[in-house]
C-alpha cells in the first residue's frame, strides 16, 4: 500500500510537517519507535504528528466494534454508580486497571461484568447513542456494531424494548451526528445452542428484528466452541438475508477460520489472526477476496498476539488479502479507531494514500448500500486530495 516511489514511511506532501520540536530525534517524517506501545492506554503509536492529524480527519468506516465493548469509561462509571452491587469500579481511573487482562478468558469475565450493568432499555439507548457519538468524533461515517441480544434478553430486558432502544439511538445518531449505524447480532458461542436459537430467532422474526440489522456473527471464546455446530443457525440467518461474519482464528488456529468459511459461509472473518500460519488459507482469503477484520491492539490486550511488531497484519497485506482496521472493544483495550489506524500506518509503513486505501477497504467490505459506499469513498478521496494538494 506504500506508494512505489516513496521511501519507508516517508511523507510525500508539499506541506512539510511542523519543525521537529526535538532536533536530536530523527526527522518528523520518519516513523520512530521511541517508546513501547502498550495495549493498556499507552501513548499513541509513534506515528508522525502529521499522519496522526491526517488520520483524525480521515472519513472512516468500522466493521468490527462491539456494542458493550465500546462503552466509554464515563458511561461504564455512570452505570456502575447506578448499580452498587456491581464489582465494576465507579472511578474511571480505577477502570484502566480493571481493563487489564491476563488472558482471553479474563477479558470475557470482565466483559460480562460490564454486560451486567446494562439492565434497562434506557441503559441500552444511552450506551448506543454515546457509542455513536464517540464514533462520530473519529470521523466514522459508517459502523457495523456487534450486539449480543441474548446477553441482554437473558438478563431480563424485554426484547421489543431492547430493539426499540437500539433503533431509536441509531436514528438519532444518523440525524444528529451523520453517522450511519447498522447492527450485527452475534451468538455468544460459549453459551451454546440455546444462545444460538435465541439469537437467530431475534434476527429473523420480522416481528422483532430491527431495521438496521445486516449481519450475523459468532463471538466469545473459540477454545472448546467448535464452529460447525452453529451451521443450522447461520443457514437460517443467511436465508433471511443476513451476512455471515463470525469471529475465527482469534485464539485458535487456522482450522477455525476454515470452519467459519466452509460451515458458516463467512463473507468476512472477525480477526482471522492465526491465518498467517496456513499459506493455503492465506491464498484462499486473497483469491476469494474475503476481508479480515483486523483489530491489532485487541489481539495484544487479550494476549492473542505477544507484541504489535509480531502482529501478522504485514503477512496479510503481502498475501494480497483485503485488510480492514478495527478497534473491537476500544475503551477496554485503551485504544480507539484512530489509534488503530496509526498502528497500521507504522506496521505497514503507510503514507496518506495508503491510509486512505485502508479506509476504502472497510467501505468496500461493508454491507452499506452502493450509493452510501460511493458517497463515503468520494469523501475519502476528496479529503486526501485536499490534504496532499500543494
Ligand atoms: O451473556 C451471557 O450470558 C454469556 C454466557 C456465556 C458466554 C458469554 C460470552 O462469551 C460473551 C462474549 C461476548 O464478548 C463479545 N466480544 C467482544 N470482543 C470480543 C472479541 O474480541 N472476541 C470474541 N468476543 C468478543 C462477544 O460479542 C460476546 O458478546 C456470554
Ligand atoms: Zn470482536
Amino acid at each position: 500500500m506504500r506508494r512505489r516511489h516513496q521511501g519507508r514511511g516517508e511523507l510525500r506532501n508539499k506541506h512539510p510537517p511542523p519543525p521537529n520540536p526535538h532536533p536530536h530525534n530523527p526527522p518528523p517524517n520518519m516513523f520512530r519507535i521511541d517508546q513501547p506501545i502498550t495495549a493498556r492506554g499507552g501513548p499513541m503509536p509513534p506515528t508522525t504528528d502529521h499522519l496522526h492529524a491526517f488520520i483524525a480527519g480521515l472519513p472512516k468506516a468500522e466493521l468490527h466494534v462491539h456494542h458493550v465493548g465500546s462503552a466509554s469509561p464515563r458511561i461504564v462509571s455512570e452505570l456502575a454508580a447506578r448499580h452498587p452491587d456491581s464489582k465494576v469500579p465507579t472511578d474511571p481511573e480505577a477502570l484502566v486497571d480493571y481493563f487489564t487482562f491476563t488472558d482471553f478468558a479474563h477479558f470475557i469475565d470482565v466483559y460480562l461484568s460490564v454486560v451486567d450493568l446494562i439492565r434497562t432499555p434506557e441503559d441500552v439507548r444511552l450506551l448506543t447513542y454515546e457509542v455513536a457519538r464517540d464514533l462520530a468524533r473519529q470521523q466514522v461515517r459508517y459502523a457495523e456494531l456487534t450486539i449480543t441480544p441474548f446477553s441482554s434478553t437473558r438478563r431480563g430486558i424485554d426484547e421489543r424494548a431492547f430493539m426499540e432502544a437500539i433503533e431509536d439511538a441509531r436514528k438519532a445518531a444518523e440525524s444528529e451526528f451523520g453517522t450511519v449505524l447498522r447492527w450485527c447480532f452475534d451468538i455468544p458461542g460459549e453459551a451454546g445452542l440455546e444462545a444460538a436459537e435465541e439469537t437467530v430467532r431475534l434476527a429473523t422474526d420480522d416481528r422483532v428484528r430491527p431495521e438496521g440489522l445486516v449481519s450475523f456473527g459468532l463471538g466469545g471464546p473459540e477454545i472448546g466452541v467448535p464452529r460447525p455446530q452453529f451451521t443450522p443457525y447461520f443457514d437460517r440467518a443467511i436465508a433471511a438475508g443476513l451476512h455471515s461474519v463470525p469471529h475465527a482464528g482469534e485464539t485458535t488456529g487456522p482450522e477455525t477460520v476454515w470452519d467459519a468459511l466452509t460451515h458458516l459461509r463467512a463473507e468476512r472473518i472477525g480477526h482471522g489472526t492465526s491465518s498467517f500460519r496456513d499459506p493455503e488459507l492465506l491464498a484462499h482469503l486473497a483469491e476469494h477476496r474475503i476481508p479480515l477484520e483486523v483489530c491489532p491492539t485487541s489481539n495484544i490486550a487479550t494476549r492473542a498476539v505477544r507484541t504489535l511488531d509480531e502482529h501478522p497484519i504485514k503477512e496479510f497485506v503481502k498475501a494480497g488479502i483485503v485488510v480492514t482496521i478495527n478497534s473491537d472493544d476500544p475503551p477496554m483495550f485503551g485504544t480507539d479507531l484512530n489509534s488503530e489506524y496509526a498502528v497500521a500506518a507504522r506496521l505497514l509503513e503507510l503514507d496518506e494514500e495508503g491510509l486512505a486505501r485502508l479506509a476504502k477497504n472497510a467501505v468496500d467490505a461493508s454491507f452499506l448500500d452502493e450509493p452510501g459506499k460511493t458517497r463515503i469513498k468520494d469523501e475519502i478521496d476528496t479529503y486526501t486530495a485536499t490534504w496532499l494538494a500543494p
